[in-house]
């Protein structure tokens, strides 16, 4: 992959990548619902916020996925530390295309047209050219996805991607097996990364 094969693809996600989809759902469940149990951003395991919240007790998962699933919810989430200048620096990359590539939640209503309003206000115009919007990433073709969901499956059983698992509080104590890598943060080298694989 890489020069000879032309540009290096790189595709990077939104929520827990870009966007801060953990730290909203917190602050948002907190104020929601004060005086109910709750998941502390370092008790977090596992992708699922619901499922997680459910473990705890059973009706408590409807209550989080209200908060997620409000209107403002996403167009609201904050950017993660780092994320937006490296998008700007990878995007004026030589030899490089990236895109950002998002899957809505199931109940799409308000998530999908402030995904793309999200991406307008923080990245701006040339990036929300750069959405790919799929509930199965694995058929999208790319040398590069970093993602912070630790099994990604698909209808593709051998996608093009390489995954890197970027850090997040639901998968810090995930081990993984080589050669699978991690970006930490994005004051990790992201870069380091693309040049490895340009030359593989
Ligand atoms: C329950 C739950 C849902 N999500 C949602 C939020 C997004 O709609 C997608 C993931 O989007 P990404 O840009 O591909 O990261 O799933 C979630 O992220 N976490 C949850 O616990
Ligand atoms: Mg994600």
């Amino acid at each position: 992959m890489g020069s000879a094969a032309g540009p290096l693809r790189v595709l990077v996600d939104m929520d827990g990548v870009l966007a801060d989809f953990e730290g909203a759902v917190l602050r948002g469940f907190r104020a929601r619902f004060p005086g109910e149990p709750r998941v502390e951003l370092a008790a977090r395991r596992g992708f699922s916020v619901r499922e997680q919240y459910r473990c705890l007790r059973e009706d408590l998962a409807a209550k989080v996925a209200s908060v997620y699933e409000s209107p403002g919810f996403f167009l609201g989430l904050d950017p993660i530390p780092g994320a937006l200048e490296a998008m700007q620096e990878m995007i004026h990359m030589q030899d490089t295309e990236v895109f950002i590539c998002t899957s809505p939640l199931r109940k799409y209503e308000h998530c999908i047209v402030e995904k793309y309003k999200w991406v307008e206000k923080h990245l701006g115009p040339e990036f929300v050219e750069r959405i790919i919007l799929t509930r199965d990433k694995t058929v999208v073709s790319a040398d590069l996805l970093f993602d912070d969901k630790d099994t990604i499956r698909g209808a593709e059983l051998n996608p093009s991607w390489e995954h890197v698992l970027f850090t997040c509080c639901h998968n810090r104590h995930v081990q993984l097996q080589a050669p699978r890598r991690r970006l930490l943060s994005w004051a990790d080298d992201w870069k380091a990364i693309l040049e490895s694989k340009r030359r593989q």
